[in-house]
Formats: C-alpha cells, sequence, structure tokens
C-alpha cells in the first residue's frame, strides 16, 4: 500500500488531535487504521484488537485532557493508536524491535502512558489507585481504565471493582471495550450477561428512542441512565451486575461511532463516583481478514496489506505448543483422567486440539490463571490428572495457587508452562524468565525441562503417572526437528539427567532448550581444542546429584547455561551442590542476569544477556585457559 497521509502526520499530540473538527477526526481515524494495517504487515503486534480500539482512543484524546487525565489500557495491545496520537507515529516503525518502542504501555516510554501494561485484568486496580491519590492531594484530573471483556474475566478486575464500587466519590470511568472476544472466543456466565445487555433489543430500541429524545446534558443522561436501568431491570429480569456494585452504566454505545462516542463522553465528563461505559467494538475492525478471523488476526505475523495474505514460515520443525497439544489429545485418548485447562490461552498452547476433539475434556476458565490452577487442584482431588497449561509469564499471577492448593496437598495436576525463557518481541512483561527459580523454591514439587520435542512429550507421559504435582516448561516457537509425533511413549526417571558427550577438559552443564545452542558451542570448542562433557539436568528439581558428584570429582571448572534468572537459578543450585560437598570446583553460570530483559529477537537478546551459542563457546574457552 502507498503511504497516502493527509492527517496523519498533522497530529503529534492529543493538543493537534482536539483541533480537528468532526469530520477531519473521522479521515484521521480512517489514515490512524490504514497506517497501523501497513505497519504491522511489516513489523507485526497485535493487530485486531488495536484495530477495534482505533475510535475509542481518538475520542477519549479528544475528550480527555491527556497526560493531565490519565487512561489507563488493559494489557496495552490494543494501544497502537493511542501511541501513534501521543507522538509515536514514526517511532510505530520501531515497535517490539531491539532498541524500539514496545508493544505495550510503558511508563518510561511516554507521558501519556499512565500505567504500564502486558498482563491482563490491571486497570481497574490500578486506575482507582490514581483516582484515590488524586482524591487525596486534591488534584482534579480524571481517570479512566479502559478494560476488554476477555480481562474483565479475571478476579483482579472484580476485586477493583468491588473496592472501587464503594468509594461513592472517587471519579472513576471504567470503559469496557466489548467485542466478544478474548484472543480466542470469550468464554464464561460473564460472556453471556453481556451478551444479554448489548442485545436485547427491547432495552436497546427503548434506551436510544430516550437518548435521541433527550439533548446529553449530564443530568439529563443521568435520567436517561435510570430511566434505563429500570426498563433493563425488567427485559432482562435482573440488576445490572454494575450497578450492583455501586457503579453507574452507560450504554452500550457503538465503539466505532466517533460522533456518538464524544458526545456520551463529553455528557459524562463531570458526573462523579464510579461510572461504566459499555462500549461495543468488532475485533480487527476495518480489515476484513482480521474481521473474519479474530482469532488469527490478534496477532498475525507479517502478512500481505492487500491479499491479507499471512507469509508464515513454510516447512520446519513442529511448534513446541503443537507437541504439547497433540500429545495432550493422545493421552486423553489412553487415559480417561486426563482432562485439560487453560486460562484463555486454548490456541496460543495449542489445547485447541483437544477442545476440538473433546470439549467436555477441557476448560477455557477466562483470563483466570489462580483459578485455573485452583480448578486443576480440585479436578485432582477428586481424581481427574489435569494438564493446566499456562505461559510461564502468566503463571507468576497463580505462585500461591500453586503452592497452598497443589504442592501443600500433593494433588497429581500437571503444570505446563509454555513460552518459558525469553520470548523475543512482547518484551519485558511477557519473558518466561522467573519460573525455575520461583518455583525451584516449593517442596516436593517435580520441575522438569526437557531439550527436544520427544522429551517433552516423554515428560507429559511421565507426569500422567506420577502420581504428584508435576511442572514442564517449555519454550516459545520450534522445536529441534527430532521425531516425536506418533512414537513410543517412554517412562523418564524423575530427577535424573544425563550425559550427552564425554570430555576431560570443562564440563558443561544444562537444562532445557538452552542446552541445545550449548551443545552447538561444546561441538566448537572441542574443534578448537577444548575438550567438553556435557550434562543435560533434565530436572530443575529434584537435581541429578549423581550427576553432579560426577562432574565434580572429574571437573575443576564448569560452567551453567540456563534459559532464565540466574538468581535463585538453576546454575546457583549446582554450584551451591558442590559448595556444600566440598568439591573442588569453579562454577561460571550463564543465563540471564538481575536486570529486565527488553524486547527484540529471542536471539538478539540470548546474545545480550550472554548465553547464545557464542557466549557459551567464549565460556568454555575461557574455561580451559584459552
Ligand atoms: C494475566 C494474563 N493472562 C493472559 C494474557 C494473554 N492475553 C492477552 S490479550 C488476551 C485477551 C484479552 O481479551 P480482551 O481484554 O477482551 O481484549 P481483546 O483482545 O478482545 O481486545 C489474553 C488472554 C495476558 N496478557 N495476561
Ligand atoms: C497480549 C498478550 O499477552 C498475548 O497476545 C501474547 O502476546 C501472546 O503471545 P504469543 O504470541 O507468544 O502467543
Ligand atoms: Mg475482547
Amino acid at each position: 500500500m502507498a503511504e497516502n497521509f493527509e492527517l496523519l502526520h498533522t497530529v503529534s499530540s492529543p493538543r493537534d488531535l482536539k483541533k480537528l473538527s468532526p469530520e477531519e477526526l473521522r479521515r484521521y481515524c480512517d489514515e490512524l487504521r490504514r497506517y497501523i494495517i501497513d505497519q504491522c504487515a511489516v513489523n507485526p503486534g497485535h493487530l485486531a484488537s488495536s484495530l477495534g480500539a482505533v475510535e475509542l482512543a481518538a475520542a477519549l484524546h479528544y475528550v480527555y485532557d491527556t497526560p493531565e487525565d490519565k487512561i489507563v489500557w488493559d494489557v496495552g495491545h490494543q494501544t497502537y493508536a493511542h501511541k501513534i496520537i501521543t507522538g509515536r507515529c514514526e517511532a510505530f516503525r520501531t515497535k517490539r524491535r531491539l532498541g524500539g518502542i514496545s508493544g505495550f504501555p510503558r511508563m518510561a516510554e511516554s507521558e501519556y502512558d499512565a500505567f504500564g501494561g502486558g498482563h491482563a485484568s490491571v486497570s481497574i486496580s490500578a486506575a482507582f489507585g490514581m483516582a484515590k491519590a488524586a482524591e487525596l492531594r486534591g488534584e482534579r484530573r480524571k481517570v479512566v481504565a479502559v478494560i476488554g471483556d476477555g480481562s474483565m474475566t479475571g478476579g483482579l478486575a472484580f476485586e477493583g471493582l468491588n473496592n472501587a464500587g464503594a468509594s461513592k466519590r472517587t471519579d472513576l470511568l471504567v470503559i469496557l471495550n466489548d467485542n466478544h472476544m478474548a484472543i480466542d472466543q470469550a468464554t464464561g456466565a460473564l460472556k453471556n450477561y453481556l451478551l444479554k445487555i448489548s442485545t436485547s433489543v427491547h432495552y436497546n430500541r427503548f434506551k436510544q428512542r430516550l437518548w435521541g429524545l433527550l439533548s446529553h446534558t449530564p443530568r439529563l443522561l443521568r435520567l436517561c441512565q435510570q430511566a434505563g436501568n429500570a426498563v433493563k431491570q425488567g427485559v432482562l429480569n435482573k440488576s445490572n451486575l454494575f450497578e450492583s456494585l455501586n457503579f453507574r452504566y452507560f450504554g452500550p454505545v457503538d465503539g466505532h461511532n466517533l460522533g456518538e462516542l464524544v458526545r456520551t463522553l463529553r455528557a459524562m465528563h463531570d458526573i462523579e463516583g464510579p461510572k461504566l461505559l459499555h462500549v461495543m467494538t468488532v475485533k480487527g475492525k476495518g480489515y476484513l481478514p482480521a474481521e473474519h478471523d479474530q482469532s488469527v488476526w490478534h496477532a498475525p505475523g507479517c502478512f500481505n496489506p492487500d491479499t491479507g495474505e499471512r507469509i508464515a514460515p513454510k516447512g520446519g520443525p513442529a511448534r513446541y505448543q503443537d507437541v504439547f497439544g497433540e500429545t495432550l489429545l493422545e493421552l486423553a485418548r489412553l487415559d480417561a483422567r486426563v482432562v485439560g485447562v487453560t486460562p484463555a490461552m486454548p490456541s496460543g498452547c495449542s489445547m485447541n486440539i483437544l477442545m476440538r476433539e473433546m470439549p467436555d475434556r477441557c476448560f477455557d476458565v477466562g483470563i483466570a490463571e489462580g483459578h485455573a490452577v485452583t480448578f486443576s487442584a480440585g479436578l485432582a482431588a477428586a481424581g481427574m490428572v489435569p494438564f493446566c497449561n499456562i505461559y510461564s509469564t502468566f503463571m507468576q499471577r497463580a505462585y500461591d495457587n500453586v503452592i497452598h492448593d497443589v504442592a501443600i496437598q500433593d494433588l497429581p495436576v500437571v503444570m505446563c508452562l509454555d513460552r518459558g525463557g525469553l520470548v523475543g518481541e512482547d518484551g519485558v512483561t511477557h519473558h518466561g524468565v522467573f519460573d525455575m527459580a520461583a518455583f525451584g523454591a516449593v517442596p516436593g514439587l517435580v520441575i522438569a525441562a526437557p531439550m527436544n520435542e520427544p522429551e517433552l512429550r516423554d515428560l507429559m507421559y511421565t507426569a500422567l503417572r506420577s502420581g504428584h504435582p508435576f511442572m514442564i516448561r517449555y519454550p516459545r516457537g520450534c522445536g529441534e526437528g527430532l521425531p516425536w509425533r506418533g512414537e513410543a511413549f517412554r517412562e523418564l526417571p524423575v530427577g535424573r539427567g544425563r550425559r550427552l558427550r564425554d570430555g576431560s577438559d570443562v564440563a558443561l552443564v544444562t537444562v532445557g532448550t538452552a542446552g541445545n545452542a550449548a551443545a552447538r558451542a561444546a561441538e566448537r570448542a572441542v574443534e578448537a581444542g577444548v575438550s567438553v562433557a556435557h550434562y543435560d539436568l533434565r530436572f530443575v528439581k529434584p537435581l541429578d546429584e549423581a550427576l553432579l558428584d560426577e562432574a565434580g570429582r572429574r571437573f575443576r571448572r564448569v560452567v551453567t547455561v540456563e534459559d532464565g534468572c540466574l538468581r535463585g537459578g538453576v546454575g546457583e543450585a549446582v554450584a551451591a551442590f558442590f559448595n556444600a560437598g566440598g568439591y573442588d570446583v569453579r562454577v561460571r553460570s550463564l543465563g540471564i542476569g538481575d536486570e529486565w530483559v527488553e524486547h527484540g529477537t529471542p536471539a538478539q537478546l540470548q546474545a545480550l544477556c550472554g548465553y547464545d551459542e557464542e557466549a557459551v563457546l567464549r565460556a568454555l574457552l575461557a574455561a580451559a585457559g584459552k
């Protein structure tokens, strides 16, 4: 698509936006949408959600006095228009790239990013905190939380509503951006409830007539809302959920009708106390391929903007998530106790494979990681073997659920942590780098990290047979290309690693898929005249002490490599083992240091952190005195 933008480059702040006439604002939104599509085609990101929030972002910056007023975007994956409006039009070309701007709001990146994001369901609590602080400090600023229907399913969002609803005076607007979608189809009772409110023909016809009759002054708007609620109670035969929590409920309004949005936001502007505006949007709005397959276009990768053809890498090894997904289906066929649990990531972790074949044996519980773990614990306590798959970074939300509800109770829940290690372009909020250190501290928990596809498959089988809490972590992306599909299952000895290569100068100790690049480095070190023995631990916990004893007795120099944080990580555990046993060994640990890792390709980030193939080679040569 040729770049032909008349208005796009005239806006470099919300101040410029406010100078546009309503008609120009509409045209500007069209250009915004086109620019987002063009850019995401060559530099991928979260396309569909951002397309759905173009008018919303424009209307908010048009009506509110940002950055004095604060807009908190939940998750932050829908903020591309917001970023472009707030002075990052050129920088948008660099989004999610090393050294470029983030794909999510970042407070350090812009004064307009009132709160950083990446994880879901945060916005109401954070915005309520800001609104409360403004009240305490006597500042008259407005605070708005924008939260999607998917993110509203998270417990934290309800905690925020519960708390904020009890505060009569605090000036907080929650905008519920409802597109009936999370990444996949929205799920749960809330989805049905929102659908009922937004599609009740009688209520909406009545509301539209009433709103049309009356001019939208705050006083009259409140009258509309009260009258609307009375009808809603009659029509929907129940009170409004948000009204019950003491939020004034407005809407639903069409989130792509700029005029209606601006009018409504202006009319609501001076109404005090907690209030919620229900906005209906279409995920992928304005780009037909995205509107038609909203799940795929959530984050589609590169594509041809003219044809909508996605440019997917062809061939190559299977993704780890697909090894998980297909193996889970096999295990479910093998054992009637096996069920799948996912907090709103069925396509992300490929549990949709089981979901398609055995819908009754698979549960998408909404964006609710804590609940997913405790629900799994309940299933396990009553005789099932749940495979609960949670991205490593999102599992951080369920730390106590793992400890209290699974580990202490010694329940056979298989916790599969996808996206372990550095994930790449999503950046600092999404790297799965704390899991081994954090969960390594939990007594009795088995933590395994496969090095390749057949090992992931065998570990899932081993976990099914173990009868105890079992965690398996593996990375984003593709495997090593080893045969796995249809191979016979092998039960692996728990807590036992293996020696992959023998040598005499240096011991290399690795865990998980980081061992593959390390193995290549070892090969090159051997070619350079350094004899390396490579040990793959396979289990973060329990550590294979027999294997470490062999390494400790034979070598004075040990290099460890892990795709996780070094503080409390596997390298530290190995060094502690040698120290405690009085071995005469010097350990050098490679992994992620005590710092935040930003966005970039995984290869770039691994190199920066110092544990890619080159870095391991350097460490091996240095350990051998070369
Ligand atoms: C705690 C947490 N769990 C899961 C995710 C992954 N995730 C990102 S966006 C999303 C769906 C959000 O749905 P919604 O809020 O309705 O926004 P939409 O994508 O529909 O615009 C999910 C599940 C996340 N970011 N944070
Ligand atoms: C915004 C968000 O949290 C998800 O969309 C995440 O970016 C998905 O990551 P994957 O691309 O690794 O599935
Ligand atoms: Mg949604």
